[in-house]
């Protein structure tokens, strides 16, 4: 399975083409306006999610609520593009018009100036369309497609937020899958900790209020994952590294960890590894999950547990300085609007991108033209593997 995304942040619609998910798959709009929805949600966001109402539209690929092995093509209209349609017009326009919503303040930490010096654009407007987060809404409705399809494969995906602004979730040793979806789902930071979840929100107030930005930490969790997926005889077969990638290409993320991830530093190899058992129903399993479902870069059945860092977010009502493009003279950011954390929507974002590689990892190993026979063949080979 592969993909395209396509389309800038202020354009008319967003789009994507998934080419490889096989024959037969029940799929519905409202599988894909599900996700998009919760995407939309989360404390924090700022005056554009107030606009925008995602729904999907399938315009190829499906037919009678099944998939057809064809690429599918999904459309979501960006509602804000009757406010910029001459801005964002395709055709050429004269000079006093290019100066419409023209940047030529590039924000510390966001794309623009270096766009700007790569692309040779004398309008950073053309890097911030493009570089805007509002693209991870083709990414959520990708992985909406791959968890649909994981769900049937009985493989299910959950998220929820560990930090923001310095205020730590604290989590019980264990959750199921369904605990997690629940409690996060009823959290407006998405926070399975309810005795912290007003201090994260007191935490994004007070950053709004000062004119600043605030960062966390989001997990995404896999169960019924199979044995085997990714391999050691490559470097980039590893599945580690490419869940890894997936989640840095999220906008704002900075770093990822597996299991008890950069804590394997300070602690003995005692308690880190996972002890393995024998046990006559389920076959080899391990006693504990501290390397978050990886062992040399193969799923080991455990279930996958990634963490994402995200920085807080670039643009800020407080002034940062930074240089005009123009006059090359410093100035004082000015801001129209911006979210001030992001976090709880890019938990979101995390578990569908997972789940995508989930979906990715698994198309690539079976034989996958018709669902179906897909089925068959990952029970027959769970089945074989557990047997060994
Ligand atoms: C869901 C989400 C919403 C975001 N909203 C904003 C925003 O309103 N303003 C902003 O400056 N950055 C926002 N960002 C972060 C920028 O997109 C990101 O910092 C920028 O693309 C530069 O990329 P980098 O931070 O990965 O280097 C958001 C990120 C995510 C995931
Ligand atoms: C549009 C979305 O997020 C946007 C991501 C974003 C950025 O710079 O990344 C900047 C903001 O856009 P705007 O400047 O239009 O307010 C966010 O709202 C979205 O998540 O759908």
């Amino acid at each position: 399975m592969r993909f395209l995304t396509a389309g800038e942040s202020h354009g008319p619609e967003l789009t994507t083409i998934i080419e490889g998910v096989p024959a037969g798959l029940p799929l519905s709009e409202e599988d894909i306006n599900e996700a998009l929805s919760r995407r939309q949600k989360g404390y924090g966001r700022g005056g554009r999610m107030l606009i925008e109402k995602d729904r999907v539209r399938i315009t190829s690929g499906i037919r009678h609520g099944k998939t057809l092995g064809s690429p599918i093509t999904l459309v979501v209209e960006n509602k804000d593009w009757k406010n910029w349609q001459s801005v964002m017009s395709t055709e050429a326009v004269t000079d006093k018009e290019k100066l419409k919503r023209r940047v030529a303040k590039p924000r510390p930490g966001h794309a623009d100036l270096v766009g700007g010096q790569k692309y040779a654009f004398d309008d950073l407007r053309n890097v911030l369309e493009r570089s805007s987060a509002r693209e991870t809404t083709m990414r959520v409705a990708v992985g909406a497609v791959a968890k649909k399809l994981l769900k049937e494969l009985g493989i299910e995906v959950a998220s929820h937020v560990v930090t923001i602004g310095g205020v730590k979730a604290n989590l019980a040793p264990t959750y199921t899958l369904t605990d997690i979806q629940t409690l996060a789902e009823a959290s407006e930071v998405r926070c399975l900790d309810t005795n912290v979840e007003q201090q994260m929100k007191d935490v994004i107030d007070q950053a709004k209020h000062d004119g600043d930005t605030v960062g966390g930490v989001v997990e995404v969790v896999v169960g019924g994952v199979p044995i085997g997926l990714g391999s050691y005889t490559h470097w980039d077969n590893k599945f580690d590294g490419k869940i890894a990638q997936a989640m840095m290409s999220i906008n704002a993320f900075k770093g990822v960890e597996f299991g008890v991830g950069f804590e394997a530093a300070n602690l003995p190899g005692s308690q880190v590894m996972d002890e393995i058992i024998w046990d006559e129903a389920q076959g080899y399993i391990r006693t504990s999950n501290h390397l978050g479902g990886f062992e040399g870069g193969m799923t080991n059945g455990m279930p996958i547990i990634v963490r994402g860092v995200m920085k807080p977010i670039p643009t800020l009502y407080k002034p940062l300085m930074s240089v005009n493009i123009d006059t090359k003279e410093p100035y004082k950011a000015s801001v129209e609007r911006s979210d001030s954390c992001a976090v709880p929507a890019a938990s979101v974002i995390a578990e569908y991108v997972v789940a995508t590689e989930v979906a990715k990892e698994i198309l690539n190993k079976f034989e996958a033209d018709a669902f179906e026979r897909l089925k068959q063949q990952l029970a027959l080979y769970r089945e074989t593997v557990k047997k060994y």
